[in-house]
Parts: C-alpha cells; sequence; structure tokens
C-alpha cells in the first residue's frame, strides 16, 4: 500500500469556510453535476441510494428565503433588523446550496440509522468534492431543516429529511485552524499491536 501524500495533506488540512464568507463564482452545471457524481460514491448498505439532492442556484435562493424569512418572522415578530437580513439571505449566502435530502425508509435488512447515516457520508463528501474542484464549502443544517413548514417551499417531499445544506461558493477569507478533539479523549485501543 503506497501512501498518497497529496490526500494526507488534504485530510489534514481540510476545513469548511461560513457560507456568509463565500461569494460568486460558484460551479457551473457540469461541475456540480460531477460534484455529485462523487459525493454519491459512498458506502450504502443494501445499494439502496437513500439520498436524493436538491440544487438551488440564481435567483430561486433569494424567493426561497425570502418565504422561509416569512414564516421565522412570523414565530417571531420582534426580531432584529439584522436577523431579518439574516432571515432573508439564509439560501443566497453561498451561489450554489444543495440539499442532501435522505429519503431513509424502513427495510426489511437495513436500518433506517445505517440509511442515515450514509447521507451523512454523501454530505462529507460533497464538501470534499467541492474543495477537489477548487470551491470551499460549509455543511448547515439551520432551523428549516427541522421544521416541516419549510419543506414545501425547499421541495422536501413528507417522509424525507435533510441531512444538510452544503454551500459552495468562492472562499473570501483563507481558512483558520480550529480545536480537534484530543484523540486521547476519545479512542480505546484493545488488544496488541500487529
Ligand atoms: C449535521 C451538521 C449540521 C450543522 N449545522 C450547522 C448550522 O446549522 N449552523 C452552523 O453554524 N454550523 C453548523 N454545522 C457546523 C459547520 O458545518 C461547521 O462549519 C463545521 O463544523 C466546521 O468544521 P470543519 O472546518 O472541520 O469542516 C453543522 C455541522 C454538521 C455536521
Amino acid at each position: 500500500m503506497k501512501t498518497d501524500i497529496r490526500l494526507i495533506d488534504y485530510l489534514s488540512n481540510r476545513r469548511s469556510i461560513p457560507a456568509f464568507q463565500m461569494a460568486a463564482p460558484g460551479p457551473g452545471r457540469a461541475e456540480i453535476e460531477q460534484m455529485l457524481r462523487l459525493a454519491s460514491r459512498v458506502p450504502d448498505h443494501g445499494k439502496l441510494a437513500p439520498w436524493r439532492f436538491i440544487v438551488y442556484r440564481g435567483q430561486e435562493r433569494e424567493r426561497i428565503s425570502a418565504e422561509l424569512a416569512r414564516i421565522a418572522i412570523a414565530d417571531k415578530p420582534d426580531l432584529s433588523a439584522e436577523m431579518v437580513t439574516v432571515e432573508n439571505t439564509r439560501l443566497s449566502r453561498a451561489p450554489v446550496v444543495v440539499a442532501v435530502v435522505s429519503t431513509a425508509a424502513p427495510h426489511f435488512k437495513v436500518p433506517e440509522w445505517e440509511q442515515l447515516m450514509s447521507a451523512g457520508a454523501v454530505c462529507l463528501n460533497l464538501l470534499m468534492a467541492a474543495n477537489a474542484h477548487g470551491f470551499a464549502s460549509n455543511w448547515l443544517t439551520e432551523w428549516f431543516a427541522f421544521d416541516a413548514r419549510a419543506y414545501p417551499i425547499l421541495g422536501v417531499k413528507p417522509g424525507e429529511k435533510v441531512a444538510g445544506f452544503i454551500h459552495i461558493g468562492t472562499a473570501m477569507v483563507p481558512p483558520t485552524e480550529r480545536p480537534r478533539p484530543d484523540l486521547k479523549e476519545i479512542v480505546s485501543w484493545v488488544g496488541e499491536e500487529g
């Protein structure tokens, strides 16, 4: 087995860039399709492909954001002007947003938990596929991933869940490192070497 230094280097430095620190240009349709093809190459027990994508681009991001904002403002009429702007731009910070939608359902052999985890794997793979194409990426959920009232606006069907909204664009800032867990805190060793 030959060590892949470039892959180790990438994995050692991989970071998200917050969506509000992204700008145009975003990827075009052919690039997005290539990213989604790569993102779909994940472990998937039973080959169920229990996930799908919704790609938000262009002015539709603003229209959908405004519809989502109407819900947020109706729930909290005393939102600050700053938060109203945040709500009105939820899907328009990055040039491209991809919803990774879990279609997990009861199955005679594959637990739904495994199907949901496969959708999480798709999300991380899509973050990395975007990086591989030179774009910044950020995995967000935010309130509307968990609010059934937002689903018809977003195109999410009844019974589906949102694993993540993957924001993709050009980074306006360089990535900075953040603390990572200490292996001593999260690893238990069982058995001997070799
Ligand atoms: C499932 C999931 C949902 C997340 N949702 C949010 C969110 O709604 N808002 C937020 O600020 N960060 C959210 N994050 C965290 C961001 O993705 C954050 O940028 C990321 O943890 C940075 O880590 P990285 O640089 O190692 O990629 C979420 C992360 C995951 C895994």
